[in-house]
């Protein structure tokens, strides 16, 4: 599948790696630097953290004197920009909104939309039939709006020459080793918060879950700020649960929501595509809800009971773990799933058997009597 990139509206710390890594190993073709009100400036400094050999992949939306001036491979004409600067010799692209514009002469490929609902404006719904599209794209078409590899197999069948991603290109990829032990903080009165968040990442842990309910705002944001400083230090991925509204604040990589928290559309138009939504689920049904919601990934639990959170759900067992995990492969889904509640180490292979991708784990590694030495068990439980 022929993959182009358009960028997020905003620019982000590392935007010019992440582009570059695009070009390079993500398999993408272009890269359409789309910045609506960025000025010349703006756009200088992000390119200037690209290689320079790599510009030709490029396709500017705005500032097409500077697209000339620095050897750029292309523009993209669009309502801002509708007119081809003379002396322009490189690719010319333009957005397409109905069939009628596809007859169209005057550029080398263009971007359809919206094809599906998309992942990053949630409320964009597809507004197109499959007949209409068969019978009238081409393979200078490519298709944009909600796509992601799910949908390849379906715009190659629709006669698209490619697709073109925004929301989907921007998705953080987890780390996934990183992934396989989520520790969940919990107050104690042994230690406090902050002192958990040490030994579990002394103990090899890199994904911290802040979850301190009852907590007032002045408090979990202390809380939050020193567990931002050990993460960074020990290069740990650190989330929230709940409040959606402290993450910008403490620089947080994503935040947990459950099923009566904020809806998962409203928390990604807040967060942007950078930062990671996790959702808890306990049956296929959530689970697919979530991956249409666009969740990173998932909570699925309880595996048994625990006193760790109140209102629990039905506990899922072995054989709940078992059974959904089987029904996600039948029906395609490829969200990360951690498995929670109640866990220990010693639960943890036939867990790992069921197909889940880690655990998240609060009181079994704070009530231990050495929580460093059983996060670094849980772990090596975990890589067996
Ligand atoms: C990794 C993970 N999974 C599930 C949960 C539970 O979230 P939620 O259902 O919102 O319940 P509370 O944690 O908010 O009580 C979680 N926090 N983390
Ligand atoms: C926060 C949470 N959510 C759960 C769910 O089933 O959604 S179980 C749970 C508690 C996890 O802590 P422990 O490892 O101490 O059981
Ligand atoms: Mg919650």
């Amino acid at each position: 599948m022929r993959k182009i990139a358009i960028t997020l509206p905003e620019f982000f710390d590392g935007e010019g790696e992440a582009i570059t890594k695009l070009l390079t190993e993500g398999g993408y073709e272009r890269v359409h630097i789309r910045k609506p009100g960025a000025s010349v400036k703006e756009v200088k400094s992000l390119v200037k953290n690209i290689p320079e050999n790599l510009y030709t992949l490029l396709s500017f939306h705005d500032h097409f004197n500077l697209a000339m001036e620095i050897g750029i491979g292309g523009i993209h004409l669009n309502s801002r920009n509708n007119t081809i600067p003379t002396g322009w010799n490189g690719l010319v692209s333009r957005s397409l909104h109905s069939m009628e514009e596809i007859a169209d002469q005057g550029y080398d490929y263009a971007f359809l939309s919206p094809i599906f609902p998309s992942i990053s404006k949630p409320g964009y719904k597809g507004n197109f039939n499959s007949e209409d599209l068969r019978s009238s794209v081409n393979e200078r078409i490519f298709a944009l709006g909600g796509v992601t590899p799910r949908r390849f197999g379906e715009i190659e069948q629709l006669g698209f020459g490619g697709a073109a991603m925004l929301g989907y290109a921007w998705k953080r990829n987890l780390d996934m080793k990183a992934f396989q032990l989520q520790f969940i903080t919990h107050p104690v009165r042994e230690m406090s918060i902050t002192e958990e968040v040490e030994k579990v990442l002394s103990g090899g842990c890199r994904w911290v879950q802040l979850r301190h309910k009852d907590a007032d705002e002045s408090t979990l944001l202390e809380e939050g700020r020193e567990i931002r400083r050990l993460c960074d230090r020990y290069g740990a991925v650190f989330i929230i649960d709940d409040h959606v509204d402290l993450v910008k604040e403490l620089n947080a990589d994503g935040v947990h929501l459950g099923k009566n928290d904020m809806p998962l559309a409203e928390a990604r138009r807040r967060l942007g595509m950078r930062r990671i939504i996790g959702a808890t689920a306990n049956c296929v049904v959530d689970i697919e809800r979530a991956a249409a919601e666009g969740a990173d990934y998932i909570g699925l639990g309880p595996y048994r009971f625990t006193t760790t959170k109140e209102k629990l759900s039905p506990v899922l067992g072995i054989e709940g773990y078992r059974d959904i995990l089987s029904e996600c492969g039948c029906r395609n889904i490829e969200l990360p799933i951690v498995a929670i509640g109640g866990i220990t180490a010693q639960d943890i292979p036939a867990l790992m058997q069921t197909g889940v991708n880690g655990v998240a784990i609060s009181g079994s590694i704070i009530k231990s009597v050495n929580p460093v030495w059983t996060t670094m068990e849980i772990i090596s439980e975990i890589r067996k």
